[in-house]
């Protein structure tokens, strides 16, 4: 059980430490763990956010688990050295085209997103994310048009090899919950969404047993506010996932909550929370390792098809929720390391 332990930036590192600390409790038999540095920090020590060592380290190991990346100060760099485009790399580079967002209501926190909790506890969704392709990766640059103006793009496109492969791990996955997958997209406006839904359609032959629908992204945006309870799996290009993902959270209650599973071919994947590196609470003991620990827990279900002590972390998290050990986020004054603390606990229970 080798894994590849990248905390990166700013609360990267304050909850990594706390993900490392649950994962240490399980007892988990040849657990090795390896660390090494990406984004900001590897860059001011390496001079690249995502060095040769870091990625060699990546492709070896089992797992990579990745606390997040974003340093403020480094905004200016030029687009291969800002240290976003290390995670880019490491998504392109291990091949990670699946991204498993998990969206689900905690007791105890029904009260929190601001939604009728007989809304917010009706919440339990799966939000699969394409994660190599969109304008992520489409041509890019910036330019001067013929009247001398300055002028940005991003090319969106998505070829059907890329949209069948996703439509195929949103369809099992649905096949594995309650048997209902919306795809969800542009198609009215983008030609990228036409064919998306197209490609879905036919894949969706091979699945009989989901219902599919299809719905626009800004309608869908809505109904996750509306009625999240009515989506058991979505499934969605880079940038409508990124989005909808950041919302989703707050139904739930924080973004501090939200873990994912970025998985390719194989069985190896990258775990990461789906927030970023919070530069405005960085250094302060107050972020919410919830996600992160989470995200070890997908990894354990994911990777190394460790079921038994996924859930014991998820119903560890649970548990400590529901006892009211809240974080700055959710209301309460919990520090990171009280929470780390409380999961570490309830998992040796
Ligand atoms: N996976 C990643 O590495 C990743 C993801 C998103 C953003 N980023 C980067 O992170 C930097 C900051 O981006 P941003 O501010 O837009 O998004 P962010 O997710 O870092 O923070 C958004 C807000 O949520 C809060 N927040 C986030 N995680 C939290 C946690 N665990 N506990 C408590 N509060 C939490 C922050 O304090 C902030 O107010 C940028 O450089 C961005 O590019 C990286
Ligand atoms: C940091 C950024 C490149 C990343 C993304 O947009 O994929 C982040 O927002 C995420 O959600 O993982
Ligand atoms: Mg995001």
């Amino acid at each position: 059980m080798h894994i590849a332990v990248l905390a990166g930036d700013g609360i990267g590192q304050e909850i990594m430490v706390e993900a490392v600390r649950v994962l240490e409790a399980l007892d988990l038999p040849g657990l090795r763990l390896d660390h090494a540095d990406v984004g900001g920090v590897a860059y001011r020590k390496h001079g690249h956010p995502l060095p040769p060592e870091t990625l060699d380290l990546a492709k070896t190991a089992d797992a990579v688990l990745f606390g997040a990346v974003g340093d403020p100060e480094l905004d200016g760099l030029r687009r291969e050295l800002r240290v976003e485009s290390a995670i880019l790399g490491l998504r392109k580079e291990l091949q990670l085209f699946a991204n498993l967002r998990p969206a689900n209501a905690f007791a105890g926190l029904e009260n929190l997103s601001g939604l009728k909790p007989e809304i917010a506890s009706a919440i339990d969704l799966l939000i699969v994310r394409e994660l190599t392709g969109d304008v992520y990766f489409g041509e890019k640059g910036q330019r001067q048009t013929e009247d001398g103006l300055r002028q940005g793009y991003d090319v969106m496109a998505y070829d059907e090899s890329e949209i069948a492969r996703i439509a195929h791990v949103a369809f099992k996955a649905a096949q594995g919950r309650k048997g209902k997958l919306c795809s969800v997209d542009k198609a009215n406006v983008l030609q990228t969404s036409v064919l998306w839904r197209a490609v879905v359609e036919e894949v969706a032959a091979e699945y009989p047993d989901v219902e599919l629908s299809h719905m626009y992204v800004d309608n869908a945006a809505m109904q996750l506010v509306r009625n999240p309870g009515q989506f058991d799996v979505i499934v969605t290009g880079n940038l409508f996932g990124d989005i909808l993902s950041d919302q989703a959270s707050m139904c739930v209650g924080s973004i501090g909550l939200l873990a994912s599973a970025s998985l390719g071919e194989g069985t190896k994947g990258q775990y990461e929370p789906i927030h970023g590196s919070a530069p405005d609470i960085a250094g302060q003991g107050i972020a919410n390792p919830m996600a992160m620990i989470l995200s070890a827990a997908m990894m354990l279900r994911h990777s190394f098809a460790d079921e038994t002590n996924a859930q014991r972390i998820e119903k560890a998290v649970s548990t400590v929720l529901a006892d009211g050990v809240l974080g700055h986020d959710l209301g309460g004054s919990a520090s990171t390391s009280a929470i780390g603390d409380a999961v570490v606990a309830a998992v040796q229970k």
